[in-house]
C-alpha cells in the first residue's frame, strides 16, 4: 500500500477529486470489487486518468501501457522519488556497519514505502552484503572470492527476516525481489560440497604431491588440466587396475582445481568409493539419477536449471565419477542430457569436462534377475557414449614400486590375468579357478567375515579399531 505522503502534490489532487466527486462516486459504486482488490496507487490513477475504460487504459500512459499501475504512477510523476531514502543510505554507509544498513534498509522499506525499494536495492546490495562476503572469505581462506548472487541472496534473507518481524511482511509483498530460500538452503549445501575448502591446504596439497607422480600419473594430470584450462571439455576414461594410485592422482587434480577456487565435482558408483576422495558423494544421490534406470529408455538427472545441483554443475571445472564402471550405462547418459540441456549445449556432455575411472575387470552393474548379456548391454563400454571416450591409462603399480614387495607383484599380477579373462574357464560349470597362492581360501561365508573382521561383534562400535 502506497502511503498518502508519497504523492508529490497532494492539494491538487484533492481539489480534482472534489470537481469530480460526483463522477468518482459513481465510478467506485460501479467498480467496487474492483477497487477493493486495487492498491491506492490504482485509485489515484483512476483520479488522474481521464475516462478510463479497461485496467489496460488505467496503466497507459503517452500511448505506452505499462506493466503495474505503480510503473504507470512514476511516469505520470505522481510518486515522490526515492531521493531522501537514497541519501539517508548514502550517508549511513559511510559509517554504518552491513548489517546496520541492512537494519536501516529493512526499517525503510517496511514502514516509509519508498516508491522504487529495488532500485535501492540494487544500487546497496554490495555495501549490505560485505559482511557475508568477508564471512566467506575468512572461512574458505580464499580472498579471490568475489561479490556473487548467492551472497546478495544471503543478504536478502536476512533483510526478509527482519521486515517479516517488524511489519510481518515479506520482501515480494514490499516490492523487492523475493530471496530465494531454497536456493539458499540447498545452494549452501552443494556450495560448501562444492567450492569451500581450505586453499592454502589444498595448495600444500598440490604442491607436495606432483612432484611425485610417475611418468604416467603426469601425463594423464596433464591431459586432464590441459582439458580444463582450454575449456573444451571431454570425455575422457582413466584405464588403472587396481593400485596403480588412480585414487593418488585424481586427489591431486581435484585439489588443483579447488586451490584456483573452482568447482571440482566428484562422485562415485559406491558408497566406499565415496569415502576415498575428498568431497565426493554417491552418483545417484548428488546427480538426483532416477532409480528404475533399466526401465527407463532416455533417462535424465532429476535436476531443474534453477537448482542448486545444476547451478554448481554448470560452475564445476571438472566431474570425476569413480568407479563408473559398476554403473549402468543410462546414469552416464543420462548426466550427459542434463548437462547438454543446463548448458544449452548440444556438444556431448555440455562441453563438460568428465574423467571417468573404474576398472571393467572389476564389478560390472548389477541388474537383478538378468542374464548375463543384460549386464553386458547395461555396461558403460555398449553405451553410444562410449564412442566419444578418451582412453587414459595407468599401468605401474604403485603399492608394489613403493613397498618393493614381491608377493604383492605376483598379487598383481594373477589380480590381471584374472581380470583380463586370461585364466580358462570350466566348460561344465563356467567357473574359473584361482591360483593355489593367490589368496587365503575359506569355506565359509562365516569363516571370511571372521578373517576379515575378527571379532566384529566386540569390535563395530570401537572407531579405532574400524579405521
Ligand atoms: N605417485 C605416487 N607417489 C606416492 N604414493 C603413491 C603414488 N601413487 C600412488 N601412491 C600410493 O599408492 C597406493 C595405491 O594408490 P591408490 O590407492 O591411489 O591406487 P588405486 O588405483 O586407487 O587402487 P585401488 O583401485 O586398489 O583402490 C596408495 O597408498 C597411494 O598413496
Amino acid at each position: 500500500m502506497l502511503h498518502r505522503r508519497t504523492f508529490k502534490d497532494g492539494s491538487k489532487a484533492m481539489r480534482f477529486l472534489g470537481i469530480r466527486m460526483c463522477v468518482l462516486l459513481m465510478l467506485l459504486v460501479v467498480c467496487i470489487q474492483f477497487i477493493q482488490r486495487m492498491m491506492n496507487v490504482s485509485c489515484w490513477l483512476l483520479v488522474n486518468v481521464r475516462g478510463p475504460t479497461s485496467f489496460e487504459t488505467l496503466r497507459t500512459v503517452n500511448g505506452v501501457i505499462f506493466p503495474t499501475y505503480r510503473a504507470a504512477c512514476e511516469e505520470l510523476n505522481l510518486l515522490e522519488n526515492d531521493t531522501l531514502w537514497d541519501t539517508t543510505i548514502a550517508e549511513a554507509i559511510i559509517s554504518a556497519s552491513p548489517s546496520q544498513i541492512r537494519t536501516l534498509f529493512a526499517i525503510i522499506i517496511s514502514t516509509c514505502f519508498p516508491s522504487n525499494p529495488c532500485n535501492l536495492w540494487h544500487k546497496y546490495k554490495d555495501n549490505m552484503s560485505e559482511d557475508i562476503l568477508h564471512q566467506i572469505r575468512i572461512t574458505s581462506r580464499n580472498h579471490d572470492v568475489e561479490m556473487n548472487e548467492e551472497i546478495h541472496n544471503r543478504a536478502l534473507l536476512l533483510i526478509e527476516d527482519m521486515c517479516y518481524h517488524m511489519c510481518g511482511s515479506l520482501l515480494i509483498r514490499l516490492g523487492m525481489p523475493a530471496p530465494n530460500r531454497e536456493m539458499n538452503d540447498a545452494f549452501n549445501r552443494e556450495l560448501k560440497w562444492g567450492r569451500e575448502y581450505d586453499h592454502q591446504e589444498l595448495g600444500l596439497v598440490v604442491q607436495t604431491n606432483v612432484p611425485l607422480l610417475n611418468s604416467q600419473q603426469k601425463e594423464v594430470y596433464d591431459t586432464s588440466m590441459r582439458a580444463i584450462d582450454d575449456g573444451n571439455g571431454g570425455l575422457y576414461f582413466l584405464d588403472a587396475p587396481g593400485g596403480t594410485g588412480k585414487t593418488f592422482l585424481m586427489s591431486v587434480v581435484l585439489a588443483t582445481v579447488r586451490a584456483r577456487s573452482n568447482i571440482a565435482v566428484a562422485v562415485a558408483s559406491s558408497g566406499i568409493a565415496a569415502t576415498f576422495l575428498e568431497g565426493c558423494r554417491m552418483a545417484h544421490s548428488a546427480l538426483k539419477l532416477p532409480l528404475n534406470l533399466q526401465t527407463i529408455e532416455e533417462p535424465t538427472c532429476n535436476i531443474t536449471k534453477n537448482s542448486a545441483m545444476a547451478k554448481v554443475l554448470s560452475a564445476s571445472k571438472i566431474i570425476i565419477w569413480d568407479e563408473c564402471t559398476m554403473v549402468h550405462k543410462r546414469a552416464l547418459e543420462a548426466l550427459n542430457r542434463t548437462l547438454k540441456d543446463l548448458q544449452n549445449d548440444s556438444r556431448c556432455f555440455g562441453g563438460a569436462m568428465i574423467l571417468l575411472s573404474g576398472n571393467f575387470r572389476q564389478t560390472l552393474p548389477v541388474i537383478p534377475r538378468s542374464t548375463a548379456a543384460d549386464e553386458i548391454n547395461a555396461c558403460l563400454k555398449s553405451s553410444n557414449l562410449w564412442r566419444y571416450v578418451k582412453k587414459l591409462q595407468l599401468t605401474t603399480n604403485m603399492r608394489v614400486a613403493l613397498l618393493n614387495d614381491t608377493s604383492a607383484e605376483d598379487f598383481s599380477e594373477q589380480w590381471l590375468t584374472i581380470g583380463n579373462g586370461q585364466v580358462p574357464v570350466d566348460e561344465s560349470s563356467g567357473l574359473i579357478s584361482f591360483p593355489n597362492n593367490f589368496c587365503n581360501f575359506v569355506s565359509s561365508k562365516g569363516e571370511l567375515i571372521n578373517n576379515v573382521f575378527p571379532d566384529i561383534i566386540s569390535n563395530y562400535k570401537n572407531n579405532e579399531w574400524l579405521s
